[in-house]
């Protein structure tokens, strides 16, 4: 990565020379939430490890991790630069994802970043920035950043581990969809995998209209809808888990793990590919392969006994059957086209 890309702004100052105490001390404060935030960390950040309540006795856990060139450009095509509060908040929002995806709220994070020399002290502060603001705008609120790690690296990369709790109830698998079951999907599906489509364009991102500028803020800073997760599970969904990687292959998951058949409804994928048509015009791209390919939303796709009333911010998409003689657990779709396999980092 050449230097000026990083350091974008001439001589900002770098990591470079600042010692971990430093760099540390200019994190810290943009860490602190209100109380609220922190009513289950029991010892935040300083110590060797921190200490976080487990309110029911279990820890629901999850990991996930953004390298820059492979989750996101710090120069994009398009011209558009990925700032620290981007990554930062992204780093929260797909963690809080899947443990929204368990019916769960979030009870803590922690963080790992590992940096180049040539970062300016002013994108790791806007990381630390956009971390805390996802937690608090996503509305994860009795969650808090309580630790993490430093070191220095070729290239950014950041993990972010998350606690969280059921608070006594059961979690939702992949595994409980039940033959009859309603498929539903809150949250967005396809918005982020326009908006990395016009960031790998060359359609200059101060030229994009709002209405299409909307898809790129949406791949920068996903909005996963967190009341979502634990509404479902109150509501009875037998099965459930967060898009990251699109709605053919993680529906595929729910299917196989349930070991049965998913069904979309063409009404539906028309519909979700018909709130895509200001990038798809834009681009001349397909839209419905975006709604089945696109990972990165963090919607939620769940499952419900027929009958149940959906929960706020739930709409049907399908249905789940039982697997015919010759058919394996899979997606039905009346149409597929063949580039929506999904995203598979090492397929890719
Ligand atoms: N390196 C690893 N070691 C152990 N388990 C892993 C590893 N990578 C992924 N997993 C597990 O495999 C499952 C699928 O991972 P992943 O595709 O990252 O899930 P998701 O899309 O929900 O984030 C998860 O249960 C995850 O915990
Ligand atoms: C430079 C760049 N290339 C490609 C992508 C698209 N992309 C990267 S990861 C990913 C899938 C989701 O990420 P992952 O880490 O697999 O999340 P998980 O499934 O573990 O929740 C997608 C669609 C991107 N965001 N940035
Ligand atoms: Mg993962």
């Amino acid at each position: 990565m050449p230097e000026d890309l990083r350091n974008r702004v001439d001589r900002q100052p770098t990591v470079a020379g600042l010692s971990e105490a430093d760099l540390l001390a200019r994190i810290f404060p943009r860490l602190r939430m209100e109380d609220s935030h922190t009513i289950n960390t029991v010892l935040g950040p300083g110590d060797d490890a921190a200490i976080v309540a487990a309110p029911d006795g279990k820890t629901v856990i999850s990991i996930d991790t953004q390298v820059e060139d492979q989750d996101f450009r710090l120069l994009w095509p398009n011209g558009y630069r990925t700032t620290g509060f981007d990554v930062g908040w992204k780093a929260a929002a797909q963690n809080l994802s899947d443990i929204n995806a368990m019916g769960a709220r979030a009870t803590s994070m922690v963080v790992s970043l590992t940096l180049p020399v040539d970062t300016p002290v002013s994108w790791v502060e806007d990381l630390a920035d956009g971390l805390t603001a996802g937690i608090r705008e996503l509305g994860a609120t009795q969650c808090s950043v309580a630790g993490g790690d430093l070191g220095r690296g070729r290239e950014i990369s950041v993990t972010v581990a998350v606690l969280g709790t059921l608070d006594g109830g059961r979690p939702v698998l992949r595994s409980g969809a039940q033959p009859g079951d309603i498929l539903a999907l809150a949250g967005t599906v396809g918005h982020a995998a326009a908006g990395l489509a016009l960031l790998e364009s060359d359609v200059a991102v101060d030229t994009l209209a709002p209405a299409e500028r909307v898809f790129v803020d949406l791949q920068s800073r996903p909005r996963p809808p967190l009341d979502a997760g634990p509404a479902a599970r109150a509501a009875g969904a037998t099965a459930m888990l967060d898009i990251s990687d699109g709605l053919l292959r993680d529906g595929g998951r729910l299917a196989a793990a349930s070991n049965a058949g998913v069904a979309l409804d063409p009404a539906a994928l028309a519909r979700l590919a018909g709130l895509l048509a200001p990038a798809a015009e834009l681009l001349g791209a397909d839209a419905e392969a975006w709604v089945l390919g696109g990972g990165e939303d963090h919607g939620l796709l769940a499952t419900f006994p027929a009958g149940v009333q959906l929960p706020p911010g739930f709409t049907a998409i399908g249905s789940i059957h039982a697997l015919g003689t010759d058919e394996g657990p899979g997606v039905l779709t009346a149409r597929r086209p063949g580039d929506t396999g999904g995203w598979d980092h090492f397929a890719h």
